[in-house]
């Protein structure tokens, strides 16, 4: 269609009350409306449908998802909205935001009054400047690899050697200690010893992510905003007292580019505090800066963590391959607190595979973007400010592109990306060994979104999920013994995606194994 000439409405997707029947599904069963405009996809790439008072158009298709990751298209006011209702900023640094029309990007954007704002005067890109230093940086990257090891390391200690432990949940488990351990590899460990409730606190906040960034009104959604007020409330307390010990103690002195630190913790907070300064944010906007960079950080990467382990766990030949996988990793003569070799990890074909095979079926986003001129998509002009959201669930879950006769899309399969290759070795010998490998299938796979806006902590995100995974499984024997609900009580049918609150979807069973700690 792109060459054609252009129509002037994307087909509607149906709805039996116009206006609200739509927007209460997707309040009420989200599961249920994505699934309708999953269907509405097939046949036609672009559909659109009013959400309250947003005018939304969803595409699919390659092509189509590539345009709204271009520089046409913004984050902006969908980032404002989080940080608005998710966090609570106040409305003069709200302003502060919404002033600045110069983008993310080092050359302001088309239109910027001129002379431009100088580059750390401009919000957007200062903070872009931020994420990527602190979280693409290689020295960051680096020190993360090693704190989060050592961190994690002591909730697995905790298990005596040779010891069956009979009543652990996967998903319980890993909500605490990797929220603890990632929290002190980022923040340091003084939040921890001033909150060391704060990871319960970051998990009662979580669960209301979406409802509070739909705006509802405040009356209606009490709960909701005592517990985003609470959690952001840790935060900035926390951040006052490390400010005044982090400049007595005249910390920064000795601290260089990366390093970790224990008041702080990480380079990436450390430059949270200098841009917060940069732009005199108010207390309640720094403790909402803080939580929203606590869900980008816990919010994700633990249920990830939490069904790669439940796949793994449920087929126990699944979990002697990937041990076997790993020993590869482990390093002689190691320190029991830092023992895995992380780039080697990183590029093992069949874990590679599993953690893919995890994202694909279960981040159900809707990468959401904003147009900042008339654009052209699917073969319809769309005026300046059309929202267009990409649902990653329509090409991750496509049978076309990824389903085999015997493992169709919507099933986990472990294999799924890799192949086997003929390998020959110093004499000749040929072997077969196992590749990772997408398949040309990277187009149909955006777990991370895209574009300038594409998740800054894919490396954190991946680096953690897949360290956590490898430190149980290789030293753990592991044997499943029964679901249960959130409760505790038993469970007849394994785990399934509870309705998604941020990216990653939770299971809404855990999965309940003894374990048995090996060194
Ligand atoms: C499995 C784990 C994760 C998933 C699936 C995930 C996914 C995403 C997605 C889909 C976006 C929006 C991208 C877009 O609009 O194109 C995003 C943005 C972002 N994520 Fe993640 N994320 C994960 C972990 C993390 C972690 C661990 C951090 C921080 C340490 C993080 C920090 C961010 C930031 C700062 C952004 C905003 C980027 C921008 O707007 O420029 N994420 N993430």
């Amino acid at each position: 269609r792109q060459g054609s000439k252009p129509q002037s409405e994307p087909p509607r997707l149906s709805e039996t009350i116009p206006f609200v029947s739509n927007t209460w599904q997707f309040i009420t069963n989200k599961q249920r409306f994505i699934n309708r405009v999953r269907k509405a996809l097939k046949s036609s790439p672009i559909v659109s449908c009013w959400l309250g008072p947003l005018k939304i158009h969803f595409v699919t298709g390659g092509g189509n998802v590539s345009i709204i990751f271009r520089s046409s298209f913004t984050s902006e006011p969908w980032i404002n909205r989080i940080q608005k209702y998710a966090a609570g900023y106040t409305s003069t640094d709200l302003q502060k935001f919404a002033e600045d029309k110069s983008g993310g990007l080092s050359l302001p954007r088309k239109g910027t009054k001129s002379p431009p704002p100088p580059p750390e005067k401009r919000i957007w890109h200062a903070m872009h400047r931020m994420n990527e230093d602190g979280l693409m940086n290689e020295y960051s990257v680096t020190t993360f690899t090693r704190t989060y090891q050592v961190f994690f390391n002591e909730h697995i200690s905790k298990f005596p050697v040779g010891e069956w432990d009979e009543d652990v949940q996967i998903f319980a488990f890993l909500k605490r200690s990797m929220a603890i351990a990632a929290t002190r590899s980022m923040l340091g460990h003084r939040i921890m010893d001033l909150y060391p409730d704060i990871v319960e606190a970051f998990w009662d906040w979580e669960q209301y992510g979406e409802t509070l960034a739909f705006g509802i009104a405040e009356w209606l959604n009490r709960r909701a905003v005592a517990a985003r007020n609470k959690f952001c409330g840790m935060c900035f307390r926390w951040y006052e007292i490390a400010c005044q010990e982090y400049d007595q103690e005249r910390v920064g002195d000795n601290v260089r580019v990366g390093e970790w630190e224990p008041i702080f913790g990480s380079q990436m907070s450390r430059g949270h505090v200098r841009w917060m300064k940069n732009f005199d944010f108010s207390d309640r906007t720094i403790g909402g800066i803080f939580a929203l960079f606590s869900f980008g950080l816990h919010a994700n990467t633990i249920p990830i963590g939490t069904w790669m382990l439940i796949e793994i766990i449920r087929d126990p030949d699944l979990y002697r391959a990937v041990q076997e996988e790993i020993s590869q990793t482990i390093i002689k003569g190691h320190t029991c607190s830092e023992f895995l070799d992380y780039t080697k990890l990183a590029s093992l074909p069949l874990i590679q595979s599993i953690y893919t095979e995890v994202l694909r079926l279960h981040v159900q986003i809707l990468v959401t973007r904003t147009s900042i001129e008339p654009v052209k998509v699917a073969g319809y002009e769309l005026p300046r400010g059309s929202v267009l959201q990409a649902p990653t669930a329509v090409p991750h879950l496509d049978e076309e592109i990824w389903g085999t006769p015997e493992h169709p899309a919507h099933e986990f399969w472990a294999y799924r990306h890799v192949e086997l290759k003929e390998v020959r070795n110093a004499t000749s010998q040929t072997s077969q060994q196992l590749e990772f490998s997408m398949k040309g299938r990277t187009a149909s796979y955006f777990p991370y979104g895209g574009g300038f806006h594409i998740c800054a902590g894919r490396k954190y995100a991946k680096c953690e999920i897949l360290t956590s995974v490898a430190m149980i499984i290789s030293r753990f024997d592991v044997e499943f013994i029964e679901w249960v609900k959130s409760d505790g009580s038993r469970s007849e049918r394994s785990a399934i995606d509870s309705t998604g609150n941020a990216v990653a979807t939770h299971p809404d069973r855990d999965m309940k194994v003894r374990w048995r700690r090996l060194w």
